[in-house]
């Protein structure tokens, strides 16, 4: 993986353009990502460990938003289950690229990996095959929010008796205070991983039309309402979770 730091927001900008994941996010990803998101290794470690749970055979096991594949890759390390697949899909040229270079890196390492597909597509578009594995990793915060409920529909119906979804999303709060307070922490977590007060403000200004996260309550009534039958939080630090989402 690129050892490339990020200081894609160190200089002031006179305009802070919206974020997107264009080639010089892809070059500084795998920093920014592990500085900015408190608990990503350990959730994308764990998300192959519970994969492995849930993975049936002569399944597929879809990445949803890959970025650079690191879930694909955990996925892979994880699940010795026959006959499935994994299907990594990312609309960003740029991030396909080199997740493709990357996972071409880990086949030459290790023996016996499951199959990968790499689509440069978008999500809302996609036809789902049989799935016992959906991994949404940070990416359903990023789809438009009166897109979502049908996603996880589609989602819903792709999934096999036995599988899951796992989905990680940074979070908000209905209560004003836990929300200040987990948001100060976050940016505390930022400062403490060598952000300056200039980048992680500038960040928050790319981001905000951009990405907007739902409460963990949103999160459950969706998930209910597009047909999940159980919502099992397994993971939190400061205001990124991930939770378990049973057919
Ligand atoms: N409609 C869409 N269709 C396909 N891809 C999309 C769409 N919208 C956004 N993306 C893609 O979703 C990814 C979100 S990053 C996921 C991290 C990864 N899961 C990881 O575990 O390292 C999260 C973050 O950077 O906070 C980006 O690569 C987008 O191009
Ligand atoms: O940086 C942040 O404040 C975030 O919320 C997480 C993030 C991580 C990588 C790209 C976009 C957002």
């Amino acid at each position: 993986m690129s050892k490339e730091p990020d200081r894609l927001f160190a200089q002031p900008l006179a305009q802070v353009p919206d974020f997107a994941f264009n080639e010089d996010v892809v070059r500084v990803f795998p920093d920014m990502i592990k500085r900015s998101v408190p608990g990503y290794p350990t959730i994308v470690e764990n998300l192959g460990v519970l994969a492995a749970q849930f993975a049936q055979p002569d399944s597929v096991l879809y990445d949803l938003g890959s970025s650079l594949g690191a879930v694909t890759q955990a996925l892979r390390r994880h699940v010795r289950t026959d006959g499935c697949r994994v299907i990594a899909v990312d609309n960003s040229a740029a991030m396909v690229e080199r997740c493709r270079e990357y996972l071409n890196g880990q086949d030459s390492m290790f023996q016996e990996l499951l199959p990968v597909e790499v689509i440069e597509g978008d999500i809302l578009a996609l036809e789902f095959q049989p799935a016992s594995v959906v991994a949404l990793n940070f990416t359903l915060q990023f789809i438009a929010p009166d897109q979502r409920t049908a996603l996880l529909s589609r989602i819903r119906q792709s999934l096999l008796p036995g599988g899951a979804l796992i989905l990680s999303e940074k979070l908000r709060f209905n209560d004003a205070e836990e929300h200040a307070l987990l948001t100060d922490l976050h940016v505390a977590f930022k400062r403490a991983n060598g952000y300056s007060e200039l980048e992680i403000a500038q960040k928050r200004s790319a981001i905000e039309n951009v990405m907007k996260p739902d409460s963990l309550e949103e999160h459950r009534e969706r998930l209910l309402a597009a047909g999940f039958s159980k919502v099992v939080p397994w993971f939190q630090c400061l205001n990124f979770a991930s939770l378990i989402a049973l057919p």
